[in-house]
């Protein structure tokens, strides 16, 4: 899983510049702002004027994306009033549990970011750690905890290459002024303030969903959700100088408080004549994830595309 071969060298990006530059109108060629619809999340390329589909098999090094929800096409496309502000967005997006290398799954991100790409909105389907964080509400993420980052499995392992800092810091790495246009976007677009939370994101390497015990501990960590992408992507993003705003869709509740009764109390009670009500037995799909992945599909597009107006306003 730690292969790091994914040519990622100038020369090689540029090849894909190049079969870009045969499928794309000029005006489209040079986006400024990309987009990494997560699952279930594609619809937010849904309303890019000009939209040409590039599928990732057309161009060098791409992967392919093969979890339900995730398509495998780069779309670019014009958002916003007037000429517009040309976008190109990830439509699927790579995970290292599905085989793919870290350098394979932070790859689109490089190649955005030689595209010309200076804004990058990463957006996800997650767990909720939080009570106050319930389905459906989006968090902007203002951090991260990442396990698989502190015990040797960062995607920036590898040799130094001249073009990146060896030591990047994170402190800063969720752009405080992205940050802010999304808020001034949430209140021009009148949403309720409980709609968008704020939070910081556990990356975890998935497949499995958290036991309840992992939910508790990354919790008691510091996380506000959990999911199994973004953090790699962010990382390459950083390295790259590209700013970067992450936007997390609550698809479901990990730590819920009454599912960890004991049964011993259940059995007594029940032995004493005085039963208690049933203990809640839940256990989170994919198929539930995509599914409120598209009850929000509208929202998450609006909050998208009026923070992309805003960035282009320098708001
Ligand atoms: O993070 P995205 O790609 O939105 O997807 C999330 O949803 C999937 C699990 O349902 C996992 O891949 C998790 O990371
Ligand atoms: N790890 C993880 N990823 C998710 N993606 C959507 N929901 C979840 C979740 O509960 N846990």
């Amino acid at each position: 899983m730690t292969d790091l071969q994914q040519d990622t060298s100038l020369e090689f990006i540029a090849s894909n510049i190049d079969i870009l530059g045969t499928l794309l109108p000029e005006q489209l060629l040079k986006p400024q702002v990309g987009i990494v619809c997560g699952s279930g999340l594609s619809t937010l390329a849904a309303s890019f004027r000009e939209r040409v589909e590039v599928p990732y098999s057309s161009l060098k090094g791409f992967g392919t994306s093969t979890v339900p929800g995730h398509k495998s096409a780069l779309a670019f496309g014009l958002l916003g009033p007037a000429d517009g502000v040309p976008v190109v967005a990830m439509l699927g997006r790579f995970h290292a549990y599905e085989g793919h290398s870290l350098s394979t799954v932070v790859y689109p991100v490089r190649v955005m970011a030689r595209l010309g790409v200076k804004n990058l909105i990463i957006t996800n389907a997650a767990g909720s750690l939080d009570p106050g964080l319930p389905v459906g509400t989006i968090v902007s993420i203002r951090d991260h905890l990442a396990l698989p980052n502190l015990t040797g499995f960062n995607p920036l392992l590898g040799p130094a290459k001249p073009q990146y800092p060896r030591f990047l810091p994170l402190s800063t790495a969720y752009s405080h002024s992205l940050r802010r246009a999304l808020f001034h976007a949430a209140h021009q677009l009148a949403l309720p303030a409980s709609a968008v939370g704020e939070g910081t994101y556990a990356w975890v390497s998935g497949p499995t969903y958290e036991s309840p015990a992992e939910g508790r501990f990354l919790r008691a960590a510091g996380a506000s959700v959990v999911g199994m992408s973004t953090v790699p992507e962010v990382l390459a993003a950083r390295e790259e100088g590209v700013e970067v705003c992450v936007l997390s869709l609550v698809t479901n509740f990990v730590v819920i408080p009454d599912r960890y009764r004991s049964v011993r109390e259940e059995v007594d009670a029940e032995l004493a004549g005085t039963p208690l009500p049933p203990s809640p037995q839940v256990e989170v799909s994919h198929e539930e994830v995509l599914a409120i992945g598209k009850e929000k599909s509208e929202v998450m597009r609006a909050l998208v595309e009026k923070t992309i107006e805003l960035i282009g306003k320098g708001v």
